[in-house]
């Protein structure tokens, strides 16, 4: 408990953080109700997300400004006109970016804060939303009428564990926990405690019930036919049948369920603090001779928004390692990473970087007439065999075309079925090596080679003593 109060301390935004943000928020909103009104469009900036709920941490700087337009303009509308008021706003601010997800908005910087601006409508309740958008400000208003301000001094506590533990953020690139979905969390538990003792006894799938007043029966069997990937079900209290973890990866919830209980059994500010793990890149090189770890780099020239490219690359990260199996390479483990500007690395570890020059291929026993005619014209051209085993099988011997994982990957590169924003470049492949290392850390990705190589998040030193 002590380690929990003390990192309490150390999360909670101070006054001067609130002040700064109060004061953004003022600013930009002024400009964009000058922006509107002088287009004659009646609109209501608010602010939504983790700064609405009052769940946000010390130290974070992202305010989400929902705007809202009346629900007489179209889609088509609001994303040209309603967007093109946020854009003019957004120029008379400071920098700003154009980004989308599945939805235009601006982000735009001042005073060291981030502010996304969003073009939202305002609909009088979930069942009537237009766009994804729509839903956020129902979400703020379920949170501020259930939350305590203790319970959001917990939700502050999860999310920084999950910060640590690597689970939180619902984008591809982590496919994790939702700041929504931890508010959930806390709502229906309470204390950070409970939540990661239920975790503890999570089985996977799990169902959460954040409704009331349902069949939950019924309803689990809804959920799952909606969505029957998901690993994780936790309806959205505003609009039940949407699964708030819908994206959350086995491997994510694998990792929540264990770092829970690695927490409850030795609690430590280590799970409130990532710390890169203390090697030099030499040490970390060092760590991959006598091992096959191979790394392909893609340059990325006009890189798409981020939750598209990193799906990119994931889908290839899959292909590769099947194309690799499918010529007897056993791939042990994968990953991707990207700094999602102008470079991407897919790595692969196999248990041999050199597989046998000859494959061996068995086919029938002699007696299985028809089949034992095909192999021996099938397999004539071999380098050596047909011959017959002591099990009384046909065999034969054929020379691969390539037996180093380089090669083959080189080989293979046009078959890896690059996504469009990869397409036109093939990527470069080496086995690691000091100097691919040292640009991976340039670029930003050592914290992420280090896992890899090393094969143990930091905080799993805690659950082995
Ligand atoms: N996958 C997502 C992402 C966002 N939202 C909505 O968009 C709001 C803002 O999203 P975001 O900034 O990602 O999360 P926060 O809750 O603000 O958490 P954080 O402290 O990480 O910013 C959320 O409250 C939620 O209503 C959502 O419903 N589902
Ligand atoms: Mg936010």
């Amino acid at each position: 408990m002590d380690v929990e109060k003390k990192v309490l301390e150390m999360l909670k935004p101070k006054r001067e953080e609130y002040e700064l943000i109060e004061n953004v928020y003022k600013k930009i909103a002024e400009k964009i109700e000058e922006k509107a009104s002088s287009s004659g469009i009646q609109v209501e900036v608010t602010l939504q997300g983790s700064i609405a709920h009052d769940t946000w941490l010390s130290g974070d700087r992202d305010l989400d400004i929902f705007v809202l337009f009346p629900l007489t303009m179209t889609l088509e509308e609001l994303r040209a006109k309603g967007f093109n008021i946020l854009l003019e706003a957004a120029k008379e601010i400071g920098r700003y970016e154009l980004r989308f997800a599945e939805h235009p908005y601006v982000r735009v910087f001042l005073n060291g804060v981030e502010a996304d601006l969003v073009p939202a409508f305002k609909v009088p309740d979930p069942g009537k939303i237009v766009s994804a958008v729509d839903r956020t400000p129902f979400h703020t208003e379920y949170i501020n009428k259930t939350l305590t301000p203790e319970d959001k001094d917990q939700v502050r506590l999860l999310k920084k564990f999950m910060k640590t533990i690597g689970v939180y953020g619902a984008e591809l690139k982590t496919k994790g926990f939702s700041g929504y979905a931890v508010e959930l969390l806390v709502a229906k538990y309470k204390s950070f405690r409970k939540i990661l003792e239920e975790a503890s006894n999570w089985e996977i799938p799990i169902f959460i019930n954040t409704l009331e007043n349902v069949d939950w029966e019924v309803f689990k069997k809804k959920l799952r036919r909606k969505y029957p990937d998901s690993v994780i079900y936790m309806p959205d209290p505003v609009d039940p049948l949407r699964n708030v973890t819908a994206n959350v990866s086995l491997k994510t919830l694998s990792t929540f369920i264990l770092g829970a209980r690695c927490y409850l059994n030795s609690p430590s500010i280590d799970f409130f603090n990532a710390k890169p793990q203390p090697i030099s890149i030499d040490e970390v090189v060092k760590h991959s001779t006598n091992r096959c770890l191979v790394v392909l780099k893609y340059t990325l020239s006009d890189p798409p928004p981020p939750d598209v490219l990193w799906g990119e690359l994931q889908r290839v990260e899959t292909n590769v390692v099947n194309l690799l199996n499918n010529r007897d390479f056993e791939i042990m483990d994968s990953s991707t990473w990207t700094n999602e500007k102008d470079v991407a690395y897919i790595i692969l570890e196999a248990s041999l970087c050199s597989i046998p020059e000859y494959k061996l291929y068995i086919g029938p026993r002699v007696t299985v007439r028809e089949r034992s005619e095909s192999f021996i014209s099938k397999h004539s051209q071999n380098e050596y065999g047909p011959w017959i085993g002591k099990d009384g099988r046909l065999r034969s011997l054929r020379k691969r075309r390539t037996y180093s994982i380089v090669d083959a990957l080189r080989e293979l590169a046009s078959e890896y079925n690059s996504p469009p924003h990869l397409k036109p470049i093939t990527p470069s492949v080496s086995r690691l090596h000091l100097e691919i290392a040292e640009e991976i850390v340039e670029k930003g990705g050592y914290a992420w080679l280090v896992e890899f190589v090393l094969k143990k998040p930091s905080w799993m030193a805690k659950c082995t003593g």
